[in-house]
């Protein structure tokens, strides 16, 4: 029997997550990644087979929505969230390039690359088909890489290359929600046939409730899919990206936000989106007011779902819990 990802519309909306964070040799001011030219950005992302559909901005960062999915940028921290067949691990060697050329950030001290495993890997471009490809192209860039796979390797998982390093000692912080098997109904609030315009699904959905206060870019795609970027001032950001299309349904969310507990914010986008299955992912490193979340995570059990693997890991100065969980069916 044909499995839902054998239809041929299928899209494929698992994201590539690739973080990179720069520093200069030199200590002149005024290196920041956000004097790129827009050109040299669009050059990048024909590079990964995606394009700029909007940007925003707030005197911390840069946020542009894309076809497939998001990046942001600022001074010295670029984040590019890109879905469907594109080939982010190309613009790697470009990227440092650019940093290095154009503004003086010779050097990166860590890079964190993740993403779940594919639904289809054999419509990828073939440097992303398998992990062990994409570690291959990244060893080859980076001297100390570190590459993990979190969750059931015959199920869903997630893999992370990072840099074994120090790595970043401001506070920072990173929870994702990657989330399939969506409820219908809502999915269908991300069609054109439903929502006239994107602040509509925006606003109905409830993705306007989730972080009070976000100035918010949003897209609504023909005939149907979503992005949009929130942004909060001191670097913080939200973003969330939708398949609506019910054999491939998938939505992810991923912020930067800083909590002691995400609990109530978990809650709130399992409320808005209500998948079948979810994994999360939190990154805290040791300055970050999130460091002792791990904790509650192990304890507190997210209502309406059980939790079938949860793996916490301790690197140099980050731990990183991962967890994956299933709603019942009644
Ligand atoms: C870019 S969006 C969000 C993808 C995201 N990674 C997610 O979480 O699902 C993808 C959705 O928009 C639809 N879509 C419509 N036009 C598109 C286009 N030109 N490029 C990418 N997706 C498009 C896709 O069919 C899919 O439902």
């Amino acid at each position: 029997m044909a499995g839902a990802s054998d239809h041929e519309d299928f899209f494929e909306g698992t994201e590539k997550l690739l973080e990179v964070w720069f520093s200069s040799s030199s200590d002149n001011e005024q290196h920041d990644l956000r004097n790129i030219d827009r050109k040299d950005w669009e050059d990048l992302l024909h590079i990964v087979r995606c394009e700029i559909l909007s940007k925003m901005s707030n005197p911390d960062m840069d946020a542009y929505v894309l076809s497939e999915s998001s990046m942001f940028v600022t001074k010295e921290r670029f984040i590019l969230k890109t879905c469907g067949k594109t080939t982010l691990l190309l613009a790697i060697e470009p990227l440092l390039r650019l940093a290095k050329n154009k503004c003086g950030l010779d050097i990166v001290f860590d890079i964190f690359y993740s993403r779940k495993k594919f639904a289809r890997p054999e419509q990828q471009h073939i440097i992303h088909r398998t992990f062990e490809d994409e570690v291959s192209h990244l060893d080859k860039v980076f001297k100390n890489g570190a590459a993990y796979t979190l969750g059931r390797i015959n199920r869903d998982c997630w893999h992370l290359y990072t840099l074994d390093e120090e790595g970043v000692t401001l506070p920072d912080q990173t929870v994702e929600l990657l989330m399939w098997d969506m409820c219908r109904e809502k999915m269908a609030i991300f069609t054109q046939d439903v929502s006239k315009t994107a602040a509509q699904a925006t606003k109905e959905s409830g993705i306007s409730d989730i972080v009070p206060g976000v100035q918010i870019d949003d897209f609504l795609f023909e005939p149907c899919g979503y992005s949009m970027n929130g942004l909060l001032p001191g670097g913080y950001y939200i973003t969330i990206h939708v398949t609506p299309e019910p054999h491939c349904s998938y939505v992810s969310f991923e912020t930067n936000v800083p909590q002691e507990s995400y609990h109530t914010l978990i809650n709130k986008v399992l409320a808005t989106f209500r998948p079948g299955k979810f994994l999360m992912t939190v990154f805290a490193n040791k300055a970050s007011l999130a460091k002792d979340n791990h904790k509650e995570m192990a304890k507190k059990d997210v209502k309406g779902y059980v939790r079938n693997d949860h793996q916490l890991c301790f690197f140099k100065n980050y731990n990183l819990t991962y967890s994956f969980f299933t709603r019942p069916v009644i």
